[in-house]
């Protein structure tokens, strides 16, 4: 029998592809429900409490004894959809690493909809599902929804899943290799502030792109349309950097915080990435090296 990991995996793919339908569903509904849980765009809407909920009943009644962290913090729904079953392409894989590791030493954190300000504006395409699965404290695998991919180009094959185990590699995911030498950072549209903006400027970049989403723009640095994702802000939290960091790392790339140290991810840390992020395919450290003295004593691991 497959590991709990990969059992996981599995599940989680299926589940992040059922949450997807509840936002696509939501979206087309056009009522959206959007709540404002104040400080800088920080809202939240009806497809952020559903997905939630689903999520964290499936991976639940599936694996009673780990633990489950989301950003909305709903309640344990028992009546929620629970059978979402699991993706045997998911289970073909064969993973030797964590075949001792049992459900209570996994934390699984959960973004069910990230980039909500995007969403609510109707940039469909910065929009995903994140589930993040950590082991001693180490980001190790991810899912990445994206619910709205393709969405311009008609509507056939709407959404896709990317999702990756540290040892194993990352599946569901194409890279326009970018010429050597380019330099395009990717940050915030809607969470900008003079630090963040001054971290960019230092680090004379050929271009700045400005798209919401940790898991977008992760995936941008993925599949090579942009060369860093540079985030001097304290705003990101574990539930947007748990995922995406471990497909980083599944494929050799590598997610920090603006001093270059690893994000912990056990159950009992602080919520806030209080030092920032930076997200790289390649060339991690010669980014880490730009980074200006003033950011590094403003941004406090
Ligand atoms: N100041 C902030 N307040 C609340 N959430 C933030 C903030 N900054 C970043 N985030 C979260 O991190 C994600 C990436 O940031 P950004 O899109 O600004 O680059 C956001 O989509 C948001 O996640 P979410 O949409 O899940 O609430
Ligand atoms: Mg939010
Ligand atoms: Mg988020
Ligand atoms: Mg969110």
């Amino acid at each position: 029998m497959a590991s709990t990991m990969l059992r996981l995996l599995a599940s989680s793919v299926r589940i992040a592809e059922r949450a997807a339908e509840v936002v696509r569903d939501i979206m087309h509904s056009g009522d959206l429900g959007i709540i404002d849980k104040g400080g800088q765009r920080n809202l939240q809407t009806k497809a952020d409490r559903a997905v939630e909920k689903l999520i964290r009943a499936s991976i639940v009644s599936q694996f009673p004894k780990l633990t489950v962290i989301g950003e909305e913090d709903e309640k344990l729904d028992a009546s929620a959809d629970v059978k979402a079953g699991v993706d045997p392409s998911v289970l073909e894989k064969e993973c030797a690493l964590y075949n001792d590791v049992p459900e209570e030493k996994i934390v699984v954190w959960v973004d069910p909809l990230d980039g909500t300000a995007e969403f609510t504006e109707g940039l469909l395409d910065h929009v995903t599902i994140l589930i993040g699965i950590a082991v001693d404290g180490k980001a190790v695998g991810g899912v990445i929804n994206q619910p709205f991919f393709n969405y311009q180009n008609g509507k056939s094959n709407l959404g896709r899943t990317i999702w990756g185990l540290v040892g194993l590699g990352a599946f569901g995911w194409n890279r326009t290799e970018p010429p050597t030498g380019r330099k395009i950072l990717i940050t915030t549209r809607s969470h900008s502030n003079e630090l963040v903006n001054l971290c960019l400027e230092s680090m004379s970049p050929d271009k700045v792109l400005r798209q919401g989403g940790a898991g977008n723009k992760a995936l941008r640095v993925l599949e090579g349309e942009a060369d860093a994702y540079v985030f001097a802000s304290p705003g990101c939290k574990k539930w947007d950097t748990c995922a995406p960091e471990a497909i980083l790392l599944a494929i050799g790339g590598d997610l920090t915080d603006v001093h270059g140290n690893k994000i912990c991810y056990d159950s009992n840390v602080k919520f806030p990435n209080t030092g920032g992020v930076i997200a790289t395919y390649r060339n991690h450290q010669e980014i880490l090296d730009k980074v200006p003295q003033v950011v590094r004593d403003k941004l406090i691991a």
